[in-house]
């Protein structure tokens, strides 16, 4: 292992001269404007995952041309390595909840924070895109661990959730999940006395017939999107499972008259959240009935209904458009395989295939061609070229967050599609977009309970360091209610007022951290406690053995304290925890790293003994660095 390492490291730094080559190369593909505008905003979050060998490869004894090295991305093409950095990076060894812990559980946070955000798969085709969203039947997807994250977040029903499936094939757009017109195995048993080829062929109708092809429109407001998109509400698991199954199904029947069509077709998977309380305001307009009063004699009276009855259907629509508006999408798109259309033509030779090659092609090169204007950040961007780039415009340059997972292939045989893939990541991480939080109708409320937070932090560790005989005691009573429903309030951290711009944002942020920073200071002079480390997130037993602790201790220390509490806790599989109780308001999910840097703090700062219930929850939530 140590071997292999130091042979790395040394084709690392051998190669140090081909970064600098590839890095021009990475500039070549996007050359940037002279003395352009610095965009303020999040960039694209890229990462790659290098799928290992398959059987069949192994079977050919293909050779890996591929190998990730920290945060470098290796490729060996014509015996000369090339190197391409990039902030996530995924090696074979990685699992999907790898995958998702390290980069995908950010983007359901950010959802959950009223960010629209998408997640796009891009690679070439059997590179591991579908495996990595949807899974397998041995491992969850990052889409199946991302609906798991929300329901477990939404122990309060606060929140909804609606999920669509839809895809987009030859530039044409199905729903997968509305019902077909027509059954398939009624056509298939007709068609039973027909040739082969006439089957096909009342097949391939009947598919083009039966799935219904829906149109993009672009609303002043919502952006682009599909008008008669079946959303269907889940509550559990097996509500989702059961939807997945259904969009995969028509999925599949539509793959009869095209081998392989998922793998030249996009998949849009949405989860769309929102919350249970509607708005007031919102609700009246939207329960306005049409009247359509047919026994009228007098022209003008028709005249005064009609325009009544249209000004009703604009508030409604208005109203609709307003509760749209605050809903939330997560967007899990599955891309066609992203190699060339020469290839196709090659391997098929058919001129149906020919066709589908272009609009694929289309679609790619599009977004290619979307991805390079916004690098150079030009002022077209060709977005309505293609129905996939149409639908995608608010994810790429625009107003919500992005995430990229580039998946990649060892082989060598697909070196130069690998490469192609690592290129287009590298230029997608340079695009910039300003997202904007969509449910604007908590912002205050979470503005001033984050002061509040930061507020009753100081009053606790003040109370704390004159030797806290009770906190509850020494508090406010305002300060006892603030924190009954602080925890709460900000689990539906859905904002309200106007949109805030990312600038915005980062500011408030930036404020919070610097209140935290100098409350943390005053604390540690206080204490007269040298500042501690902020523990890295590291597997539990390293940091156990770096800090010489026994983790089973730790566990032990932690489930005495979760029992003053409740008894309603489980531990996870990768050692964190998971706290339950509605009684209590709390729903804490802590990594291990957090739960151990929480328990050994709350030992050195509260005797448990002299504690409520409610001051042991808070303490531990206090010394929480990271609460997801
Ligand atoms: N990380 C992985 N671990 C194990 N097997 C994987 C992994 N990634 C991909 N595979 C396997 O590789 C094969 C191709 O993967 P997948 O279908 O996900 O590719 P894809 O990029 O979605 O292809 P397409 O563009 O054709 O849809 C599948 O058999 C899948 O199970």
């Amino acid at each position: 292992m140590a071997r292999r390492l130091n042979q790395l490291r040394k084709s690392t730094l051998s190669t140090h001269d081909q970064l600098t080559c590839s890095s021009s190369i990475l500039s070549s593909s996007s050359p940037r404007t002279p003395g352009k505008k610095v965009v303020k905003g999040d960039p694209i979050i890229t990462g790659i995952r290098l799928r290992p060998f398959l059987e069949r490869e192994s079977l050919i004894d293909d050779i890996s041309a591929v190998q990730i090295f920290e945060n470098n991305v290796i490729c060996t093409q014509n015996g000369r390595p090339q190197i391409f950095k990039f902030t996530n990076c995924f090696d074979a060894s990685a699992n999907n909840k790898d995958v998702y812990d390290g980069m995908i559980r950010s983007a359901v946070l950010a959802s959950l924070q009223g960010y629209n955000t998408t997640v796009l798969a891009y690679g070439q085709t059997a590179s591991g895109k579908s495996h990595s969203i949807f899974g397998s039947s041995s491992e969850e997807g990052i889409l199946s661990l991302s609906i798991d994250n929300l329901i477990t977040m939404n122990a309060n029903h606060h929140l909804k959730f609606e999920l669509s499936f839809l895809e987009i094939y030859n530039e044409k757009v199905t729903d997968l999940l509305a019902a077909p017109t027509t059954s398939n195995e009624h056509v298939t048993n007709k068609s039973t006395s027909f040739s082969k080829t006439a089957r096909t062929h009342i097949l391939n109708k009947f598919v083009s017939n039966s799935i219904r092809t829906l149109e993009i429109r672009e609303h002043p407001v919502l952006g682009p999107y599909v008008p008669d998109l079946k959303y269907i509400q889940v509550k559990t698991k097996e509500d989702f499972q059961n939807v997945l199954n259904l969009g995969n199904q028509q999925r599949s029947v539509a793959s009869t008259n095209a081998n392989q069509r998922s793998s030249r077709s996009h998949a849009i998977f949405t989860i769309k959240i929102s919350r249970i309380d509607i708005p007031q305001s919102i609700t009246k307009r939207l329960s306005f009935g049409v009247n359509s009063n047919t026994n009228l004699t007098n022209t003008h009276k028709t005249s005064i209904l009609s325009n009544l009855n249209n000004n009703k259907k604009n508030a409604k629509q208005q109203a609709q458009d307003e509760l749209e508006a605050q809903c939330v999408r997560l967007n899990f798109v599955d891309l066609a395989g992203s190699e060339k259309s020469q290839q196709f033509i090659r391997s098929k030779g058919k001129n149906d295939r020919f066709a589908e090659s272009i609009h694929i092609n289309q679609s790619l090169s599009t977004l290619r061609n979307v991805i390079d204007a916004l690098s150079r950040q030009q002022h077209h961007i060709p977005y309505r070229d293609s129905s996939l780039t149409y639908l995608l415009k608010n994810s790429l340059g625009g107003d919500a967050k992005t995430y990229m997972l580039a998946t990649i292939s060892p082989s060598s045989t697909v070196i130069d599609e690998t490469i192609n893939t690592l290129r287009y990541a590298g230029l997608a991480a340079t695009i910039t977009n300003v997202p904007q939080i969509k449910t604007p109708h908590l912002r205050h409320e979470i503005d001033e309970l984050r002061e509040e937070n930061a507020r009753l932090k100081q009053e606790l560790f003040l109370v704390k360091s004159k030797s806290m005989p009770s906190i509850h005691s020494t508090m406010s009573t305002n300060s006892k209610t603030s924190l009954t429903s602080i925890d709460e309030c900000i689990q539906t951290s859905f904002y309200n007022g106007p949109p805030v711009s990312s600038e915005e944002q980062i500011d408030n942020d930036e404020k919070l951290d610097i209140v935290d920073e100098e409350i943390l200071a005053q604390i540690e002079n206080q204490c007269h406690r040298p500042k501690r480390q902020r523990l890295s997130e590291q597997p539990l037993h390293e940091i156990a053995k770096v800090r010489k602790i026994d983790d089973t201790m730790l566990h032990r220390r932690l489930g005495t304290i979760l029992s003053y509490v409740t008894s309603d806790y489980s531990i996870t599989n990768d050692n964190g925890i998971l706290v339950f109780s509605n009684e209590l308001n709390i729903n804490v999910r802590m990594s291990s790293s957090s739960w151990i840097n929480a328990v050994e703090k709350f030992d050195q700062n509260f005797d448990i003994n002299s504690m409520t219930q409610k001051e042991i929850v808070i303490a531990l939530n206090m010394f929480v660095d990271n609460q997801e």
